[in-house]
Parts: structure tokens; sequence; C-alpha cells
């Protein structure tokens, strides 16, 4: 019989779900991956069905197991990391949400945002929750749908109905319904948690309307939130240890976990986080404050940049330009592409995320000769991503007084080199680049690992994830800035152009 054991993890992101089984040296041993339905029922609004959701993971998870004979009993432990802010809303009884969830991008609750913002609650919310009020977070989703779903007041007002973001989902699904909770991480991102007394808001919570019995218990990351119920695994309970949102969980894959230590991930969005220890520092400038993880009896904070679109530009450059087949693509056509063209793309599809935050701004190109080719378009659009990193981290850096050093990186979009040596270029200091693909996974499985006993302590972790790629920054400090200055420019005219509303 084969004895060994294993970590199995869920990293449910924007775009597919993942289950990832892990052995001892942080390596995957089998994985699954399935691709979530995205809805778009208005310009502007992203929405996907929590059902297929759970389906997705359900079957991933399953699927890791059978493609590599693992069986159920050498799982020691399971964890689960998810897109953030993304909201669900189902029936205790039924278990069946009341409505497709509301997307972490979705702009459908801007204006609920900006009403919230005009009567001047800014200032209280930032200080309790560490957030910008927009309508990113879930707290204006979640009003949303209790103020449109037909009866979805009176029955939350009534106890019939929970809210979630994706890990409670899952986490009430792998238990078969008896388990309703999250994460410190988690639910610092839905603006109705106050992250200093690591507690609902009960201000917040009057002002939205949001009955609070319909909010999961909230518990550190590493704690033991139950087991997989008699549906999942054949009756085998296996113990769910650890639960992070996606981005912190990256932060923890890529041992980010003194304060300082940074690490962007280009997937979707990108996000760039550094750990600033057991003291949140509120930022004057755009970023937002919020829980890296609870971890071993202790709650450590980080500060944020969102950027909104990064590998989606790609993606829209496949999907909505075709001007490329495959996102690899777009790294052959930015090195055919002249050094710099003077071609400017501002991806904001769903408006701007840090240090800008502004909801109403889209996307828009600057630059186009008659000249303009599509290689140069392409690469315009990937290095938007590179620009939009450091807007974020130059603000981390006046918030902090921290002079990086270099930047950790993962993510799907990081596998493009032509990216990585331009963002190293534009900072002026080395990329390094995990060579794991999956940090947010092993992010997770070290964090529940932990808490199963599977590695012993941080130390023998640390062995794992050593290996890194480097780039090393080569253009000079004039050319840097002269590129960053055109970038600077396209972002205010960006938001200065004001086109129709639909
Ligand atoms: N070679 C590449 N160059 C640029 N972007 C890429 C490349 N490969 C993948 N991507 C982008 O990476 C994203 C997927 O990354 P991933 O980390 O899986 O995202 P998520 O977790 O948000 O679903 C996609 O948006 C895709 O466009
Ligand atoms: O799906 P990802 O990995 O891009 O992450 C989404 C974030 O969690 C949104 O805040």
């Amino acid at each position: 019989m084969n004895k060994q054991r294993y970590i199995m993890v869920i990293d449910e992101g924007t775009t597919s779900a993942r289950a990832i089984v892990f052995n001892h040296q942080g390596n995957i041993v089998s994985m699954s991956q399935k691709s979530i339905k995205q809805y778009f029922p208005h310009p502007g609004w992203v929405e996907q069905d929590p059902v297929e959701i759970w389906k997705d993971v359900e079957s991933a998870l399953i699927e890791a197991l059978i493609k590599k004979n693992i069986e159920p009993y050498q799982i020691q432990s399971l964890g689960i990391a998810n897109q953030r802010e993304t909201a669900v809303v189902w029936n205790k009884d039924t278990g069946k949400p009341i409505c497709k969830a509301i997307v972490w991008q979705s702009k459908q609750t801007s204006k609920i945002s900006d009403q919230i913002k005009e009567a001047g609650y800014s200032k209280m919310i930032h200080h309790k929750t560490g957030l910008i009020i927009d309508s990113y977070f879930s707290a204006t989703k979640l009003k949303w749908i209790l103020d449109h779903v037909p009866n979805a007041r009176e029955d939350a007002e009534a106890g019939k109905l929970l809210f979630g973001t994706v890990d409670t989902w899952l986490l009430w699904n792998l238990t078969g319904g008896k388990v309703f909770a999250t994460d410190y991480s988690n639910a610092s991102r839905t603006m109705m948690f106050n992250i200093h007394t690591l507690k609902w808001d009960p201000q917040i919570l009057r002002l939205l309307k949001i009955p609070s019995q319909m909010l999961p218990k909230v518990y550190p990351s590493d704690h033991l939130y139950g087991h997989t119920g008699d549906y999942t695994f054949e009756g085998l309970k296996i113990p769910i240890t650890g639960i992070m949102g996606d981005q912190q969980a990256s932060l923890f894959g890529q041992l980010a976990l003194s304060p300082g230590m940074v690490k962007n991930t280009y997937g979707t969005g990108a996000f760039i986080m550094m750990n600033t220890g057991e003291k949140p520092i509120l930022s004057d400038n755009g970023l937002i404050t919020t829980i890296a993880y609870g971890f071993d009896g202790k709650v450590n904070y980080a500060l944020e940049g969102s950027i909104f679109v990064a590998g989606s530009a790609i993606q829209w450059l496949k999907d909505g330009m075709r001007i490329i087949n495959d996102p690899g693509e777009s790294e052959v056509m930015a090195r055919e592409a002249p050094n710099h063209c003077g071609v400017y793309v501002v991806p904001a599809f769903s408006g701007l995320g840090a240090p800008y935050w502004n909801q109403q701004t889209r996307g828009a190109v600057f630059g186009l000769t008659r000249g303009t080719t599509r290689e140069e378009f392409v690469k315009a659009t990937l290095n938007s991503l590179a620009y939009q990193t450091k807007d974020v981290l130059r603000t981390m850096q006046k918030d902090t007084h921290i002079d990086l050093k270099n930047l950790n990186v993962d993510g799907g979009a990081t596998k493009n080199d032509y990216l990585m040596q331009f963002q190293a270029d534009l900072l002026g200091i080395p990329i390094h680049r995990a060579v794991v693909s999956e940090v947010t996974a092993l992010g997770i499985a070290y964090l529940s690992g932990l808490a199963s006993g599977y590695w012993k302590d941080l130390d023998e972790v640390k062995r794992c994830g050593e290996k890194r790629d480097e780039f090393k920054p080569k253009m000079s400090v004039k050319e840097r800035n002269h590129y960053y200055l055109g970038w600077l420019n396209a972002v205010k005219a960006a938001q200065v152009f004001k086109g129709i509303k639909y």
C-alpha cells in the first residue's frame, strides 16, 4: 500500500479552478484545472454561477486524485485559496444561490459606492477596514443583491440567507452545509470587517443595511475549519486546515513573511502586496490595508496595490481584438516590435484601481501613427502591466519609505520573459520569478500543511521554495524615466476623457 501522504489545495481563481496535490518537497504531484464560465450580462458587469464554481472545484479535486491514483486517505489536509471579494448569497435550507455571484471585477455597484463616498463615509471606512470605497469590494455587491433580488432583504432579515466570499461557499459545500466560516484575509476584503477589532463592523452593517446573521464566522487562516463531508471523498473526513484569499496565499507562497517583503502576482489582475508585519499601515496615497493572514496565533497585515487588468488585457488581445491566438504569442510579437514605438495602452476596462481609484475611467490607446503595427500594439499592451506595477511600487515607497531591493513575482503572465525584462528595466531592480509556477497554491499548501503538522515549522517549509529566475535591469535611467513619463501622461489623459454613458 502506498503510504505517502500529501497536501491538497483548491486554488479557485477568477478564470479557472485548480486542484493541486503537493508532496513534502513542495513539488506538484498531481493537478487538475477547470475553466470558470464568465457572464457579462451588461457592459461593465461580471458574474459567475456559484453552482458551476462548486461543480468545477469538485470535479477538479476528484480528477487530481484519480490522475495519479492517489487515495483520499493519503491527503493529510486540504487548503482553500480563492478569488477574493466575489459575493455569493445562498439559501441556508436549500443550499441554492439566490442569484449569480457578483465578481470582484464587476462595476454594477459603482453608483452605490459613489453614494457612500458622497455621503462622507470614506474616512470612517478607510480607518476601520483599511479599504477605499469601491465597487471592487464585497459590501456594495451584497447590498445590491439585497436591494434587487426579489424577497432577498426580507429573507436575509428572517435568517434564511447566507453571504460568503468564494472560500465560504466552497467550505459550506465541502462540509455538506455544516460549516459557515471564512478567514481574516478574506473577511478583510469585504469592506464590512474591522481589521483592528477582527469583527464584522456594526456601524458599517447599519449603514449598508446588512443583517449580521447572514455573515460567516471569522477565524485565523490556519484554523481547523471542519472536515470534508459525507458527500465528497466517499465519506472520508479530510481536515480543512487553511483558508486564504489567493493574493495573500501567494504572499505566503513567496515566503514574503517579514515586514517590507513584496510580491506581485500577474494573473487576471495584478496584485502587489507588501508585508507590514503585525502593524496595519494606512496609506495616504491610494493603497489599501489588508490582513495578510492570521497564522500561528498572530495577525499579519499588508499594504496592497490592486491592478484590475493585467493578464486579462492579454486575454483581450486574443478574444476581443483577435490579434494573437494565445497569450504566449504576445512575447514573440513584442520582440518583433521596435524598441519603443511611443504607443501606450491604458487597459482601464473596469476603471482604474490603485493608486488612482477612478471607477469611471475606461481603456484608451495613445500615440498611434499611420505606421503603427499589430506588434507595437501588443507590446504596448504588455508594457502596461509593467507601468501599472511601477505606479503601485512608487506609491508603496512613498507610504513606507522602504526602498525595494528586488521584486518577487508569480502568476500566469510571468511566463513572458519579455515582460519580466521590461519590468526589471522599468523599475531598475532585479525581478525574481518563482520557479514553481503555482505559487498561490503552494502558499495555501504551506499554511494548511503547517496547521496539520505535515511540515514541522517554517524553517522546514523555507527549504522547499528557494529557487528563482532572475531578470536584471539593463536600461539606462534616462530611458526608463522617458518611457515612464509617457505612461503618466497617458493615464492622466485617459482619466480626462468623458465618453458616452451606457
Ligand atoms: N506568455 C504570457 N504572456 C502574457 N500573459 C500571459 C501569458 N500566459 C498567460 N498569460 C496571462 O495570464 C493570465 C492567467 O494567469 P493565472 O495566474 O492563471 O490567472 P488567474 O489566477 O487570475 O486565473 C491570463 O490572463 C493570461 O492572459
Ligand atoms: O483570480 P486572480 O488570481 O487574478 O485573483 C483575483 C483577486 O483575488 C481579486 O482580488
